[in-house]
């Protein structure tokens, strides 16, 4: 037997004395209450009597429990935040333990109170003696419910007895002298709660032998509700002394077969526990090149890999500062390439950990409320900017009344240059993380080509809203609706920033102007249909030349644009001399005025690498890997004498066909193949390697050597 579990068992006894000593306290009690002037209770009085008490005193003790746990649970939350900010890892209560020691105090409670009243406020069935009764019965009760417990944490106590120390760690490397420690830490958070216990009990049994009526009452609730917060403190501290570090001693050395069977559990334990752990971890992993991942990223590298390989090593990546909904100020030390800012604290002595916040700068002081914890850092919601970057924000330029609300853009405070360099930082830093290329073959990034036009390009908008709320009557909705009269809690537009809650929006300043004339039609229709849905939907609105007219690639005098809503939908745009039809639901690029610049862009910086028309070594073939409905395999095509695009839509690869025909290229020229673009070699395997050139726009893979790179181009879009 070792030291631990010697130690264990004599936690057992303990528990048991206390137990025992809360039960003759009990015991004595009630015979004492007896003896006061009624030898004997008429059998089916007591009965009736007790069966009727147990049933209030358990209503009340749910009313009870669900009270003090708020209470326990702030009390828990400040104790774990003082603890964190002294550098703790936090405090570990026992839940359990915790729950047990709150359980006591509604008992003494409900006792108080049906003493009190001694009337049966609850009930209009009178019950012989009734009032007397429940007085004599209500102890009979509290030790049927301190006993149940009771045993409960004996049982607890002796069965997972390791459960009482903090970690896998601490508990194999156990000293004498730190047990010793822990042993105090344990009788004062856990048998002292016994014993408190039962003297809380004392003023109760006092009130009903002297019958001292209201104040009595008065004193035992406020005393019971002190004395519990009292408990669950010293729990919660008393957990925090556990100091156990350094090697163990075992002084009995066990048989080897014994010794066998304890690695084996604790073989098992460990493969348990890091299981538990990988799993916890994999649902914190974020997908590859998933915008979490992205952000993910950039937090490593603001934190420095061997900062948090060593939080992993600790185990403490997931043990956030911050508390859920903390109001804090913090500096901004980086941008990320979502657009958000990554923030810090600027105490000297704070965990390394990153704060993202959206719509703030680097450099800039901001105030913002923690709403997610994650591993090595947290989520905030924007709350306010404490000191701007003066330099780069210029709050002037927003152009949004809904700018730090909806969750849509990040940069109007910025220059249209400083967006465009942020943006460039993005595609090198995508570069640098995902490429998987040495640096040296990293192509210089350009600077990025602005839009146009910096708001009224996007030609595609998904405004959402949600569906009547249960508790709506449909048919008075149905009657309201009709009328035009839109109902309060009808929100149609985007979503808050970091939240899945619409808000109401009248206008996107970065939609065309086509979509924002059609939006109050649109949004009119919900209205009025709003009480024939059952779930929440998700508008399209997509600018496109008018499809009733024919095509013509060459006539622009009968373009009309209109916004269509149908998915289904044949969309219309002409690019430079070129025309593309696409399904409304599928992909197109959504910024119609930049994609002459994009396209040329692309076919002249090919030709660029071969500036001698007559070099023999000018490549002939080009391929179009994740193609969608052709835009560059077309636009690019008059360089080249075969050009295939390859797409794994089939829909994608109808409608790219189609727009081959629709620019007058013959169909010996240009090919549109089905295929996953990672097995290009065997889509294109018929075109010659050095007499092709391939180009890729979707950001998902990585050019082989075999073909030619183009110059990758970063394009403000
Ligand atoms: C971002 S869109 C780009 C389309 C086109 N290059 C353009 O700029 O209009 C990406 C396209 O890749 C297609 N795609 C996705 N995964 C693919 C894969 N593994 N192989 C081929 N195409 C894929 C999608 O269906 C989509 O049409």
């Amino acid at each position: 037997m070792n030291t631990f579990i010697r130690s264990c068992r004599t936690q057992l006894v303990a528990d048991t004395v206390a137990i025992t000593f809360l039960l003759v306290v009990q015991i004595v009690l009630v015979y004492l209450l007896w003896m006061k002037d009624h030898f004997f209770i008429p059998p089916e009085l007591l009965i009736a009597g007790f069966i009727e008490t147990v049933l209030v005193t358990l209503f009340l003790q749910v009313v009870a429990v669900v009270q003090l746990l708020l209470v326990t649970w702030g009390i828990f939350g400040f104790c774990t935040h003082q603890a964190k900010s002294k550098g703790d890892k936090g405090c570990r209560v026992d839940v359990k333990d915790l729950f047990f020691g709150v359980l006591y105090i509604p008992f003494c409670l409900s006792g108080a109170f049906l003493t009190a009243t001694a009337s049966r406020p609850w009930s209009t069935r009178p019950l012989e003696g009734g009032a007397e009764i429940f007085v004599r019965t209500v102890p009979l009760t509290l030790v049927v419910f301190t006993v149940i417990p009771g045993v409960y944490v004996v049982y607890h106590g002796s069965q997972s007895p390791l459960l009482r120390y903090p970690t896998r760690t601490t508990r194999s490397s156990v000293s004498p002298a730190a047990l010793g420690t822990a042993r105090i830490g344990i009788f004062v958070g856990h048998d002292l709660k016994l014993v408190v216990t039962g003297l809380l009990l004392l003023p109760l049994y006092i009130l009903l032998i002297m019958d001292l009526g209201k104040l009595m009452t008065i004193i035992t609730f406020v005393l019971a509700t002190l004395t519990g917060a009292g408990i669950i403190i010293l729990l919660t501290y008393s957990k925090r002394t556990y100091p156990i570090r350094g090697p163990g001693k075992r002084p009995h050395a066990p048989s080897p077969l014994s010794q066998e069977e304890k690695q084996a559990k604790r073989a098992k334990a460990v493969a348990r526990a890091t299981a538990k752990r990988l799993k916890k971890q994999r649902g914190h992993i974020p997908e590859v090149c998933s915008p979490e991942d992205v952000r993910w990223t950039d937090i490593v590298s603001l934190l420095g890999q061997d900062v948090v390989d060593k939080a992993a090593e600790d185990g403490s990546e997931f043990n956030s500062p911050f508390l859920f909904k903390s109001e804090v100020e913090l500096e901004v030390k980086a941008i990320s390439s979502n657009g958000e800012g990554l923030a810090q604290s600027d105490e000297e002595d704070s965990k390394p950990w990153v704060v993202v916040v959206p719509f703030c700068l680097p450099g800039e002081r901001v105030k913002c409320r923690v709403f997610k914890n994650d591993r090595m850092h947290s989520l905030a919601d924007f709350m306010q900017i404490i000191r701007p970057n003066s330099v780069l924000r210029d709050d002037e330029r927003v152009n949004c009344k809904y700018f730090s609300k909806c969750g849509g853009c990040q940069y109007q405070m910025l220059s249209y240059e400083t967006q465009l360099a942020f943006k460039r930082n993005v595609v090198v830093k995508a570069y640098k993380n995902y490429s998987g290329l040495p640096q040296s073959v990293i192509p210089e990034i350009q600077s990025t080509i602005g839009s146009p036009l910096q708001y009224g390009y996007r030609t595609k908008i998904t405004p959402h809203f949600q569906a009547p709320p249960p508790k709506v009557d449909r048919i008075a909705l149905q009657a309201q609706v009709e009328s035009g009269d839109k109902p309060d809690w009808l929100q149609i537009g985007f979503n808050i920033q970091s939240q899945n809650k619409v808000f109401d929006i009248e206008e996107c300043p970065i939609a065309t102007p086509v979509l924002n004339r059609a939006l109050p039609e649109i949004f009119q229709n919900v209205v009025k249909t709003i009480h024939t849905y059952k779930k929440g939907a998700t508008l399209l609105l997509r600018e496109s030349l008018d499809t009733s007219v024919d095509p013509d690639p060459n006539d622009t005098s009968k373009d009309t644009k209109l916004c269509i809503t149908n998915n289904h939908a044949s969309i219309r745009e002409r690019v430079g001399g070129f025309l593309f039809e696409y399904v409304a639901s599928s992909f197109f690029q959504n910024n119609n005025a930049i994609l002459p610049a994009l396209t040329s862009y692309v076919r002249e910086a090919i030709a660029s690498l071969y500036p001698d028309p007559n070099d023999s070594s000018r490549p002939t073939h080009l391929i179009d890997t994740y193609c969608g409905s052709g835009l560059f395999a077309i636009t690019l095509s008059p360089d080249f004498s075969t050009v295939a695009g390859i797409e794994i839509s089939a829909d994608s690869i109808l409608y790219a066909k189609r727009n081959a025909k629709l620019n007058g290229i013959a169909a010996e020229k240009m090919t549109f193949r089905k295929g996953d673009a990672a097995e290009i070699f065997k889509t294109v395997s018929d075109f010659p390697p050095e007499k092709t050139v391939m180009e890729e726009l979707s950001g998902a893979y990585r050019p082989p050597r075999k073909f030619n790179l183009v110059q990758q181009v970063a394009i403000g879009f």
